[in-house]
């Protein structure tokens, strides 16, 4: 096989590890990536800050395109299609340690409305793929109340609770799980509008992890300016990495678009694309990703026979990942950087450049016994994804 010429966004993990034996790779920043930088690359590896379009790269050698991302909308895939230029995403790639995020900013919102038990909590999911669906299974699993929307898979018969979106709206908490889609049947920029954001109440919860344009945010703004606003909890954002200050101000909690940040999330990514690369390029796949990852840290969880199951879920969920640190940590850069004048761009993406290692709930092991023989606690806790052995 000859050589490839790989291009490459800096930010993605173990690539090296994956495909250091095709051929010379180029890091590049993603964010400020510009067709010069392509005159000499058989292959382009990016993740969601690319726009990959005919502006990029046309008259370019580049015969492969794979993002290590779950979502496309930066991906102009139909022109990709006439150029005969091979295209490979990572379906489902981080799915869980989004449900981890949402699960963790579910878990505060119960602390913070003082609520004990899961009993009569509904849960509004938009979008039930990879991510939304697992969700589903998971607080179903919980014994929540799950309400869907989802137009296409509704429409082939596929086996989710679904209501018609207002009913869904009505929801405790809403969680966004929806593509970000221009045009077609069941498009969903602006799909949470002026209008459908004005009968969300104080009380309700509204979660996006999905893409931040399925939301009007200057509609949110105004929502949130007005009496009885519902708590806000975004990760994305309309415009990124330049997201409207004021919004973030009156965001219960704001997040730099990490929710699929975990260490094994953007491994699998990695993963994903260069397994279709190899094979692309007619190669087999060496490495696992599993045997390239550290071993995940000891939990030292214990709970006592006494220990309220949810209290013992909330401890679990927040030793894995507790989204208040990615909140404070954007709050302090977003605020500093806004009162010294300078765009906080480069704040945003430093931020998602260094993120600290965060593993999966699977990667936290509990034993029975760690949880003083408190079988509800440990039901609990293998329904939101732990390891409990026995
Ligand atoms: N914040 C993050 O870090 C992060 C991580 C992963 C994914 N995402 C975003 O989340 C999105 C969903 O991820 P996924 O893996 O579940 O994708 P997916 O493609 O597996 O599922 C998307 C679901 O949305 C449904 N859908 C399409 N149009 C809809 C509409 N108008 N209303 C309701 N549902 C609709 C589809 O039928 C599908 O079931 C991705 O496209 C990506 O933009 C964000
Ligand atoms: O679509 C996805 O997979 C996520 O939004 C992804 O985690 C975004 O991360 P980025 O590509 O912006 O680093």
């Amino acid at each position: 096989m000859a050589s490839l010429r790989i291009v490459a966004d800096e930010n993605i993990p173990l690539l090296e590890a994956f495909c250091g034996d095709l051929g010379p790779l180029t890091r590049v920043n993603g964010r400020n990536l510009d067709r010069d930088q392509l005159k000499e690359a058989d292959v382009l590896l990016v993740r969601s800050v690319t726009r990959i379009d005919q502006a990029l790269l046309a008259e370019t050698p580049v015969r492969f395109v794979g993002t290590a991302t779950i979502g496309t909308d930066h991906v102009d895939i139909p022109w990709l299609e006439a150029q005969d230029i091979a295209f490979a995403s990572a379906p489902g790639c981080n799915a869980s340690s989004v449900v981890q995020y949402v699960l963790s900013v579910l878990s505060l919102f119960l602390q913070r409305s003082e609520r004990r038990t899961l009993d009569g909590l509904t849960v509004g999911i938009i979008g039930a793929g990879n991510v939304g669906g697992r969700l589903v299974r998971v607080l179903s699993g919980l014994g929540v109340t799950v309400r869907v929307s989802d137009p296409p898979l509704e429409s082939i018969g596929a086996d989710f609770p679904f209501a018609p979106i207002d009913d869904v709206l009505a929801c405790d908490v809403i969680s966004l799980h929806a593509p970000l889609l221009r045009d077609g049947p069941h498009p969903t920029w602006h799909l949470l509008d002026r209008q459908r954001l004005a009968r969300l109440r104080g009380g309700q919860l509204l979660i996006n992890s999905g893409r931040g344009a399925v939301v009007d945010s200057l509609a949110l703004l105004e929502r949130l300016q007005q009496t009885d606003p519902p708590l806000v909890v975004l990760d994305v954002w309309e415009n990124e990495p330049t997201p409207v200050p004021e919004l973030l101000d009156r965001c219960w909690l704001a997040t730099p678009h990490i929710a699929g940040y975990s260490l094994e999330g953007k491994s699998r990514g990695t993963e994903m694309i260069a397994r279709a690369l190899r094979q692309w390029a007619g190669l087999s796949m060496t490495p696992a990703m599993e045997g390239l990852l550290p071993p995940p840290p000891v939990s030292g969880l214990q709970f006592t026979a006494q220990c309220a199951p949810l209290d013992a879920l909330h401890r679990a969920l927040m030793t894995c990942y507790d989204p208040r640190d990615d909140d404070a940590r954007l709050r302090k850069l977003f605020t500093s950087a806004v009162s010294t004048g300078q765009s906080s761009g480069p704040s945003f993406d430093r931020l998602r450049k260094e993120y600290p290692v965060r593993r999966e709930p699977t990667s936290l092991s509990v034993s029975v016994a760690d949880t003083g023989g408190n079988t509800e606690a440990a039901r609990l806790l293998s329904r939101a994804g732990f390891t409990v052995s026995t």
